[in-house]
């Protein structure tokens, strides 16, 4: 059954997820705040800004009218970084509001907001709330946009407090190289997928200073134990944590060059300064504003997070990689 299906973010993941959902059979319209970007889509078929040597399907729907997007659409899928959450979803809702239009609303974006500490689902909910017919499903798990593209094999999950919600976007997605589990647990999804980018950044860093693969594998390690700790503070299932949306989703990141937040530590490893780092990625590092907001909130609810803190005082505090190594290596000695 085909459904109208409405992308908003035509960035490297936004742009793929859109090109899958129209090769699945669906009617989707792809929305980006960019002119150019839509020109070059709808002429050329190819979005070189995000995706090089990839050619979109010639039956995706692209725009720069967010109203042309979402009329009629029964899903809207959010694919902005998580800084654009609210202004997208705002506007979003007020065209779906005058539509008198009810939605499905899904994303896949991964941080969390800047002082709130707020989940992305959190914020959508706040901004959507009358035209959000089923609740927020999330999707996410280790899904490099690049191996997608090339249809090499991936699998996550679709995650949503209504199993039946979350089996609907299953179907959406599914086909012979993209497998979607669905999972009740939002927070554990959601934890899992902003904090994996801190420990990527950091497992960047080790490999851009020389270090072995022992050293990367205990800072995955240690690493989703504290993923961990913070989401079941709020109440994620652990069991959430071992999925795809766990360590599935840290390990591609925290081992992959297609990662940004992973590519980003290799370069501060290397000696670039953040600024530098951030300057020439092109597309965006989460990592980066959500080590803020994860320290942070760490902190106000006493949940022990050292290696977060230790990438904090690297990003924000001018703190050099191997001196927070040297203080992580030297903690205390501890049961695991
Ligand atoms: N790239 C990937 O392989 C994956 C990315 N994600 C997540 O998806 C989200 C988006 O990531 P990417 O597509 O990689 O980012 P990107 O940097 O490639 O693209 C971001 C897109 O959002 C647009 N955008 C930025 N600010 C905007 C605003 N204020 N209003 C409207 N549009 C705005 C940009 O123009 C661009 O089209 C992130 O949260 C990321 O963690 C999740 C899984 C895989
Ligand atoms: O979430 C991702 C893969 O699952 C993408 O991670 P990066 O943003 O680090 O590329």
């Amino acid at each position: 059954m085909t459904t109208k299906i409405a992308v908003l973010g035509a960035g490297s993941w936004g742009s793929v997820l859109a090109n899958l959902l129209t090769e699945n059979g669906h009617e989707v319209t792809l929305w980006s705040h960019k002119a150019s970007q839509v020109a070059e889509m709808n002429e050329h078929h190819t979005n070189t800004a995000y995706m090089h040597d990839f050619e979109y399907e010639h039956n995706l729907n692209v725009t720069d009218d967010m109203k042309v997007a979402l009329t009629g659409a029964e899903v809207v899928l959010f694919v902005v970084p998580t800084k654009a959450i609210r202004e997208v979803s705002a506007q979003a809702a007020k065209i779906l509001v005058a539509n008198q239009q009810q939605v499905t609303v899904v994303h896949a974006t991964k941080g969390l907001e800047q002082d709130t500490y707020k989940r992305v689902s959190e914020m959508l909910a706040e901004e959507i709330p009358a035209a959000n017919r089923d609740g927020i499903v999330v999707l996410s798990g280790p899904s490099h946009a690049e191996d997608v593209a090339k249809k090499d094999l991936t699998l996550i999950t679709a995650a949503a407090e209504n199993e039946d919600v979350a089996r609907k976007i299953q179907k959406l997605f599914m086909n012979p190289y993209f497998r979607v589990y669905t999972n009740t647990d939002v927070i554990g999804a959601e934890f899992g997928a902003a904090l994996k980018n801190i420990i990527a950044i950091g497992a960047g860093a080790l490999h851009g200073l020389g270090y072995g693969d022992n050293a990367k594998a205990a800072l995955i390690t240690r690493g989703l134990a504290e993923i961990s700790r913070l989401g079941q503070s709020f109440g994620a299932n652990p069991i959430t944590f071992i999925g795809l949306s766990g360590v599935g989703d840290l390990v591609v990141t925290a081992t992959s060059v297609n990662s940004r937040n992973w590519r980003a530590g290799n370069e501060l490893g290397q000696g670039k300064s953040l600024s530098e780092v951030i300057d020439t990625m092109g597309m965006v590092i989460e990592g980066v504003a959500t080590t803020k907001a994860a320290h942070e909130l760490a902190a106000q609810r006493h949940v022990e997070m050292p290696i977060t803190d230790a990438i904090y005082d690297v990003l924000y505090n001018g703190a050099e990689v191997r001196s927070v190594i040297t203080g992580l290596m030297q903690r205390e000695g501890r049961p695991e």
